[in-house]
């Protein structure tokens, strides 16, 4: 069974709901994750990681209810989250960081001593190991949070926006990670950008104010760029016309 959203509404504070009864399946293989700003995707994926709460309906993994307390750790196991905004803890280095979240994770202090080494290792940045995270630059503080999301072998990888403010290199080498790990890792990546969508994700998500309006193969999703349009550009107009059918406006 994949991620599954069976019902869930979510609103921030008091203010009107961003999803109501959301019923979604994230499938297996790699997902990317499309919509306007402000359609609610970092939302969705702050559910998934079990960081945000459902006012009602479940979040579940394998059948797994992340909204259960009973099956919260066991969930959060399988679960690594990339939030937009990755936050440094005062103090410690990017690979006691890394280290540190492999912890937090249920593994044994050496092995995540030396997990998070190869995790640095693998986003080029085992040369800055020893520097304080809030010393780094926005782009390496980004991927330090990748590499804290692979630290623990998960089986679920939540990625909001991982390749934001990432130069084109790093870019790169960021979708080469991606594209070794093992088939059986979930992965579902919001963005912006189209580019390399067919070659490199199996699934796309589309949502707009909360709905979701495509779930489906990338195949699919192409079919819903208008008949002539260039291959390259195959995927922006796809998009365009799932988002624009709906005739709102998010931002
Ligand atoms: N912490 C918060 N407090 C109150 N409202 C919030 C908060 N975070 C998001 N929202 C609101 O929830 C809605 C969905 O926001 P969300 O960040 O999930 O969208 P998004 O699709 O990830 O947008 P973007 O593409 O700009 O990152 C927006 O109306 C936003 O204003």
């Amino acid at each position: 069974m994949p991620l599954q959203f069976t019902g869930c509404s979510f609103g921030y504070h008091r203010r009107r709901r961003v999803l109501d009864a959301l019923d979604c399946l994230m499938p297996k293989g790699r997902t990317v994750f499309l919509g306007p700003n402000g359609a609610g995707k970092s939302t969705v994926l702050g559910l998934a990681a079990s960081a945000l709460r459902p006012r009602s309906g479940t979040v579940s993994y394998r059948g797994i209810d992340s909204t259960d307390p009973r099956s919260l750790k066991k969930y959060r196991r399988r679960v690594a989250w990339l939030p937009q905004d990755v936050e440094s803890v005062p103090g410690l280095t990017a690979r006691q960081q890394v280290a540190y979240v492999g912890w937090l994770k249920g593994m044994s202090r050496s092995a995540a001593w030396d997990e998070s080494l190869r995790a640095l290792r693998k986003v080029e940045l085992a040369r800055q190991s020893r520097i304080p995270v809030d010393r780094l630059s926005g782009g390496q503080r980004r991927r330090v949070g990748v590499a804290q999301s692979l630290v623990h072998g998960a089986e679920v990888l939540l990625l909001d926006e991982p390749t934001a403010g990432m130069d084109p290199r790093q870019r790169r080498v960021f979708h080469d990670v991606l594209g070794a790990l093992p088939a059986s890792v979930h992965v579902v990546l919001s963005t912006h950008d189209t580019a390399d969508l067919d070659t490199a994700y199996d699934n796309v998500l589309v949502l707009v104010s909360g709905e979701i309006v495509f779930g489906g193969r990338v195949r699919e999703f192409l079919h819903h760029a208008p008949v002539g349009t260039a291959v390259g550009r195959r995927a922006e107009a796809a998009y365009e016309t799932l988002t624009e059918r709906t005739g709102r406006w998010d931002s």
